[in-house]
């Protein structure tokens, strides 16, 4: 695993919409380099049809032990509010540098904008920029637009409030699928949780050597479960043990759903958090919106007792959300096996790493 490094590159953000050759800052690797090529001759992850809850159901469940990612058409989520998100990034990608800096994320934050917050445990910068909101965008919006943020606070509110609803029913579409129900989850049901999830908007420019360059380097997410929107361009990677990256290709309308950590720890491993990351292209520029879904803050994760017994005992001790965060933030690739009590019943660990640097 990469060790954390702190060095004053991880807080400079270049314009990279105006770079025209690919600085050593953000050479990764080789072209030649077969760690990184990805394999999508095979499949892809499945594809998920809300409509038909049974199928749905039982889809899920398998899609989350496999792959630990899916995604979802007929979701409920309409075509004017993904279009209104994708345009809303787009406003904020495109505005000058000097602006965007204005709602800059300070050192110890985590709202604002900036580079990927795993850059520093890198010794490469990724190729992409990111704006993390949690809550209400209105402080960020204010400094960015500050006779028009109205728009994008209202396009921002209406998504979350949607992402809320769907993340909640598809919580419990995989979680059924493990046979829970809400009796054995009373704290999920409790009211009004806006707190529990952040949004994370992600662009990458178009990249004058897409080969040696990383967009989002492999990851998995802190959540119970994210929901992503890509825009049309592809750059979606998930790791599938056997197969190793699959792009996951662009449908129009469609969602993708990762499994998270807490996701892991609940299952108690039987839905392991899916390793992804995000590539680029030479000629289009790409967006995206995770929508990251977690438990409210107090609450402690630990594996659901339905699950455990003496042949399947916890493999994780409880945490809450906000200590999860603490230590991904701390130790990255480390956090979940921070909190394993013994030895894995699956094949799942931590990764080798692989996004190790590789220049030559
Ligand atoms: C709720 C959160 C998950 C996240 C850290 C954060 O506090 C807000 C940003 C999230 C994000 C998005 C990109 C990938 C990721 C690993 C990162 O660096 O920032 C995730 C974080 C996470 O899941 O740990
Ligand atoms: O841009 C993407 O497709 C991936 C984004 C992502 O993984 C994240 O925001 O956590
Ligand atoms: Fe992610």
């Amino acid at each position: 695993m990469p060790s954390r490094i702190s060095d004053d590159v991880h807080q400079k953000q270049l314009d990279l919409y105006t770079i025209k050759e690919l600085p050593e800052s953000h050479a990764w690797r080789s072209s030649l380099d077969h760690d990184y090529q990805c394999n999508d001759s095979l499949e892809s992850i499945p594809v998920i049809d809300l409509n038909d809850e049974k199928f749905a159901i039982e889809n899920i469940g398998h899609a989350c032990k496999t792959w630990g990612a899916f995604q979802i058409i007929n979701h409920n989520i309409s075509q004017r509010l993904l279009d209104n998100m994708e345009e809303a990034g787009k406003r904020l990608f495109s505005l000058p540098m000097q602006q965007k800096l204005k709602a800059a994320r300070s050192a110890d934050g985590i709202a604002g904008y900036g580079v990927a917050r795993i850059s520093s445990f890198f010794s490469k910068l990724m190729w992409s920029e990111g704006f993390t909101i949690v809550g209400s965008p209105f402080d960020h919006a204010r400094q960015l637009w500050p006779h028009d943020y109205k728009k994008f606070c209202d396009v921002i509110e209406e998504y979350e409030k949607e992402m809320e609803k769907l993340a909640g029913r598809l919580m419990w579409l995989m979680l059924g699928s493990l046979g829970i129900s809400k009796d054995d989850m009373k704290w999920a049901c409790c009211g009004p949780r806006g707190e529990c999830s952040a949004l994370q908007l992600n662009s990458y420019p178009a990249c004058p050597d897409p080969d040696r360059a990383m967009g989002l380097a492999a990851h998995t997410d802190s959540t119970i479960l994210t929901i992503l929107h890509q825009n049309n361009t592809s750059g979606l990677q998930v790791f599938k043990e056997g197969n190793g990256w699959v792009t996951v290709p662009p449908l129009s309308g469609a969602l993708v759903i990762n499994v998270g950590d807490l996701l892991h720890i609940l299952s108690n491993g039987l839905y392991p958090s899916v390793l992804h990351r995000a590539v680029v292209n030479r000629t289009r520029h790409r967006l995206s919106v995770a929508y990251l879904y977690g438990p409210p803050s107090g609450v402690k994760i630990s594996p659901l007792s339905k699950l455990v017994d003496q042949g399947h005992p916890p493999l994780y001790r409880s945490v809450t959300w906000s200590e999860y965060l603490g230590t991904k933030a701390k130790h990255f690739d480390k956090a979940l096996s921070s909190f394993q009590l013994c030895a894995p019943r699956i094949g799942f660990a931590n990764p080798k790493d692989r996004n190790s640097v590789q220049v030559g």
